[in-house]
C-alpha cells in the first residue's frame, strides 16, 4: 500500500521581496513518482533545496516519515533517509564508479563513527554500496573511472551515489538532463525500476519523460502551485495551458 514519506505544509521561502516559493503544499508518497514543472524561476530548485535542507524555509513545514524535520541540516535529513541528486554532477572524476559508491555509502556513518569504523560498520557500507551498484545497473562499469565514462554513465553513477544513503525519499533535480535519445531512454528505465521501494520527486524539463514516469504531477509558475493532480487532469488544465505555456514562451 503506498503510504506518505514526505510532507510539506505551506512552504514558503522569501529572497528579499520576492516570494520564491509562495505556500507550497505536497506528498510524496512510496511507490509514486510526483514531478515538479513550471518554468524557468518558477521555483522548483528552491522547493527542493527547501525540502532537503540545503536552504530553511521562511515559513511552513516539512516532515519525513511522520517526523518534523524543518530546520535541519541537509546531513541530519539525510540520515534520516531523504536522498537528493543535484543538476550538476557530484563525482569524483580520478575514482573508480565503484570508489565513488562506496564513499557515498560512508558518508551515511555519522562523524563521531568513522574514526571507529568496526568490522560491522565497513560491511554495512559495502553492502549498501554493492545494492546501488546493482540497482542502478552500474555492475559492468565498477572498476572505470568515473571521469572517463559518458554522461549518461555518470548521472546514473550520481543516483548510484544517493541510493548508497539508502534513502526513502528521492528528489532528483533535472536526472535527464543533456542526455542523448539512448541515455534518457535507460534513465527513464532506471527510475521507473526504483519507483516500488521510493518517495519520489522528479523536477524535469523532458515533458516526454514527465509523462511517461510521473504518477502525480504538480505545476509551479511564479512560486505557487498553479495544478496538482493526475498528469492527464493537469494536463488537461486550461489555466496550466495558458500560464506554463505562455510564460515558457518568454522564459
Ligand atoms: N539565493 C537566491 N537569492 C535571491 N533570489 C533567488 C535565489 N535563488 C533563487 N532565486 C530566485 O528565485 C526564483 C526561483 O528560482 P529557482 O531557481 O527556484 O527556479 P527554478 O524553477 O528552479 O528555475 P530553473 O528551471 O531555471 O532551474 C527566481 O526568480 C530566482 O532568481
Amino acid at each position: 500500500m503506498s503510504e506518505v514519506r514526505l510532507s510539506a505544509r505551506g512552504l514558503t521561502k522569501r529572497f528579499g521581496g520576492l516570494a520564491a516559493v509562495n505556500d507550497v503544499t505536497l506528498d510524496l508518497w512510496r511507490g509514486r513518482i510526483h514531478a515538479v514543472i513550471g518554468p524557468n524561476g518558477a521555483g522548483k530548485s528552491t522547493l527542493t533545496n527547501l525540502l532537503s535542507g540545503d536552504l530553511a524555509p521562511t515559513a511552513g513545514s516539512v516532515s519525513l516519515a511522520g517526523r518534523d524535520i524543518t530546520g535541519w541540516s541537509p546531513e541530519r535529513i539525510s540520515r534520516e533517509g531523504l536522498g537528493r541528486s543535484y543538476q550538476k554532477t557530484n563525482i569524483f572524476p580520478p575514482f573508480t564508479v565503484w570508489e565513488n559508491i562506496r564513499l557515498a555509502a560512508q558518508s551515511r556513518t555519522p562523524h563521531a563513527a568513522r574514526w571507529l569504523q568496526s568490522a560491522s560498520r565497513v560491511a554495512q557500507a559495502n553492502e549498501r554500496a554493492e545494492r546501488a551498484l546493482e540497482l542502478a545497473g552500474l555492475q559492468a562499469r565498477r572498476s572505470s573511472v568515473a571521469g572517463a565514462s559518458s554522461h549518461g554513465e555518470q548521472r546514473q553513477l550520481e543516483i548510484a551515489m544517493t541510493l548508497a544513503t539508502d534513502p526513502q525519499v528521492l528528489l532528483l533535480d533535472e536526472p535527464l538532463a543533456g542526455m542523448g535519445t539512448a541515455e534518457a531512454q535507460r534513465m527513464v528505465d532506471l527510475l521507473l525500476s526504483l519507483k516500488k521501494d521510493h518517495a519520489m520527486m522528479l523536477v524535469e524539463h523532458d515533458m516526454d519523460a514527465v509523462f511517461t514516469l510521473a504518477d502525480h504531477l504538480t505545476v509551479m509558475v511564479n512560486g505557487q502551485v498553479i495544478a496538482s493532480g493526475a498528469p492527464a487532469d493537469v494536463r488537461a488544465n486550461p489555466d496550466v495551458q495558458s500560464a506554463y505555456l505562455g510564460a515558457e514562451d518568454h522564459a
